[in-house]
């Protein structure tokens, strides 16, 4: 513990994200041990994002320091500041108080989440009405306050923050006796279990109302592409809604390792979010889904084929071959908007694309159960 080696007063700072007023409660516990020994707390949130990190930490938006509005605590925040201004402008450095830092992290990602949720929402009135989300997105992303970025319509998100973070905003709306606002937030979530639910009842009505027995190929199970993270990924709870139906899945991921994927499909779901030593031991295989090196080899006899994350190789693959050797009528259901409905369909593809114009074959098929 930090109390017990100080030999000097110390800055101590939250890079995690943390419940608003953490930095209260770690400076009490130091005020308390502190034989003599000035803490002062700062909330320095990090803000990279897998696949980009180094970038992220080169060239940040921002970098946000949040201390106390006391001479010693402004103190702080000037040492941390003069760290980061070696590399990061200052007009990027922004300094708040602590508590406006703590909240500014959970709140950043509520947001960005929730344009995933909207623009996901959006996709099934697409679907419904023949509009196509790509074409709305840019539409309503050229507006300057609104903005082009983080708007592809997806399977879902995933990832360890968002859903986190935004339960963790939940949680201190209801201890602050604000429901509606907690209400408001969970919807964001609710829209992303309906999304990844709607995915699995797209695939499982098109294909004649049951997989059962029958080969699905899954390419991708990383929560996003470059990197080979399934935390939260949407890929579970889409290749559960498979097995549910008692589907044989065949899955590549070019990061992710086959280990990895059978520890989160045989996990109960959240016990993947414990620490590795409060995670069930050796959860047994599951034996419906086998792991593959090639996206050949995957969709060879497949029934059908899902891509739930969207590497670039995805982009380039032989389509051709992959239809040849696929069993027919070939579905492809595109979770990331990755592939040109249009040309699958020239090969021979029933092709469903989120958001986008119905296929024939899709048309009176109802997207949720
Ligand atoms: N991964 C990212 O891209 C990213 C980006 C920005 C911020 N963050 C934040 O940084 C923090 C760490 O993220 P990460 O992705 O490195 O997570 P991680 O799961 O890789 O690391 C967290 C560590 O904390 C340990 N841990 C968790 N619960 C514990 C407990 N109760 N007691 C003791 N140890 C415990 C885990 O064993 C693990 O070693 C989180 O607050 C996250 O929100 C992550
Ligand atoms: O338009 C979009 C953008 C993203 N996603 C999905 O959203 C999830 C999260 O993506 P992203 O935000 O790029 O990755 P993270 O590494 O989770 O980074 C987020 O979470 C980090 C941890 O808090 C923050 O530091 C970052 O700023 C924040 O972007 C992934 O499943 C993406 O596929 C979409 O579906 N549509």
């Amino acid at each position: 513990m930090i109390a017990d080696v100080s030999k000097s007063d110390k800055i101590v700072v939250e890079k995690s994200t943390v419940p608003v007023k953490t930095a209260e409660a770690i400076e009490k516990i130091l005020t308390h041990n502190s034989k003599g020994i000035n803490y002062q707390i700062l909330s320095n949130p990090e803000f990279l994002a897998e696949g980009t990190a180094i970038e992220d930490l080169f060239k940040p938006d921002r970098v946000l320091i949040g201390g106390r509005e006391t001479p010693e605590g402004r103190k702080a925040v000037q040492a941390l500041k003069d760290v980061y201004a070696h590399w990061v402008p200052e007009d990027r450095i922004l300094t708040t108080n602590l508590w406006s830092a703590e909240l500014s992290k959970l709140a950043a990602n509520a947001f960005l989440a929730q344009r995933i949720s909207s623009v996901n929402a959006i996709s099934a009135l697409c679907e419904a009405t023949g509009a196509n989300v790509t074409e709305v997105a840019y539409a309503v992303g050229k507006d300057t306050r609104i903005g082009p970025k983080f708007l592809n319509a997806s399977v879902g998100f995933g990832g360890s923050c968002f859903q986190k973070d935004i339960l963790n905003l939940v949680y201190i709306c209801e201890c602050n006796g604000l429901p509606e606002v907690a209400n408001y937030w969970k919807q964001v979530i609710k829209i992303n279990d309906y999304q990844k639910s709607r995915f699995v009842n797209r695939v499982v009505s098109s294909m004649f109302n049951t997989v059962a027995g029958k080969k699905i190929a899954v390419l991708g199970f990383a929560f996003k592409k470059d990197t080979g993270d399934t935390r939260e990924t949407p890929a579970i709870d889409v290749c559960k809604g498979l097995l549910g139906d008692k589907a044989q899945i065949s899955i590549y991921d070019p990061q992710v390792t086959e280990d990895q994927i059978q520890r989160d499909l045989a996990m109960n779901k959240f016990d993947w979010d414990h620490p590795m030593h409060l995670q069930p031991t050796s959860p047994t295989a599951v034996k419906q889904v086998s792991c593959v090196w090639d996206a050949y080899e995957a969709t060879k006899g497949a029934h059908g084929l899902c891509i739930l994350t969207e590497w670039d190789e995805f982009k380039t693959l032989d389509y051709q071959k992959i239809f040849d050797n696929m069993q027919k009528p070939a579905f492809v259901f595109d979770g990331r908007n990755i592939v040109d409905p249009e040309k699958l369909r020239e090969i021979g593809f029933i092709v469903y694309s989120i958001g986008k114009p119905l296929d024939a074959w899709l048309k009176d098929m109802p997207a949720v159960a």
